[in-house]
């Protein structure tokens, strides 16, 4: 079975939201002074990279990351490429089979320098989300640092999403994926106050 990474690489210098703490790994007791091993320690913020978010991250009354049920992340997804757009709504599926569908990933190309942030990248409209949730959908996954505008404060799309149900993972790396129908693992740490987390995301094909 063939394994195609999706996930970004966590390392210093990478692209972080504006503000937030960056990615730092240090050994930060060398096996020359610990005597038997090198051992590492990581500085981040949950939402850098390919995490998942908690409602938690934009409601405080919100389920942490630990409440979320697994097999969200695991399990059959669909990846949908609609490219060249600066923002996705119902209308936009017209020509696309989401039947069955469960986890859906959107492949828009919209983050095209991997070693920066973007300055814009193309956002969910707000009617999106009870449209997704007609269709059976529980998950969505972005190639973006977040399914809302960068600048934006009322997080219209981050709230709809979770309103209706549905998961929310970002900062996914779709470049090289054929859209079609994958097996997803995407699994969240078990961090039990947390608004959010890194994930190692993966599909499989059979
Ligand atoms: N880290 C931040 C700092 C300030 C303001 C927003 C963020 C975000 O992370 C929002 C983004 N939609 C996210 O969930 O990753
Ligand atoms: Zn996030
Ligand atoms: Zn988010």
């Amino acid at each position: 079975m063939k394994i195609i990474e999706i996930s970004r690489p966590l390392m210093a210098g990478m692209p972080t939201w504006p503000g937030d703490t960056p990615f730092h790994y240090v050994v930060n007791w060398p096996k020359a002074e610990s005597g038997s091993v090198n051992v590492g320690k990581v500085t981040m913020s949950i939402h850098t990279g390919t995490h998942v978010d908690a409602p938690f991250h934009f409601d405080d009354g919100g389920r942490k990351i630990a409440e979320l049920p697994l097999d969200l992340y695991i399990g059959e997804a669909r990846v949908v490429e609609l490219t060249g757009r600066s923002s996705i709504g119902p209308e936009d599926f017209a020509q696309v089979d989401l039947d069955g569908v469960e986890r859906l990933l959107l492949k828009t190309l919209s983050w095209s320098d991997p070693n920066q942030f973007p300055s814009t990248i193309c956002h969910l409209r707000a009617d999106l989300p009870a449209f997704l949730a007609q269709k059976g959908i529980r998950l969505i996954g972005v190639d973006v640092p977040s399914v809302d505008p960068l600048d934006s404060k009322e997080l219209a799309a981050h709230h709809g999403l979770h309103q209706h149900d549905i998961h929310i993972l970002e900062g996914l790396l779709l470049d090289h994926v054929e859209p079609g129908d994958y097996e997803l693992i995407a699994l969240p740490l078990l961090l039990m106050e947390a608004d959010g987390s890194p994930v190692r995301a993966i599909l499989r094909r059979s």
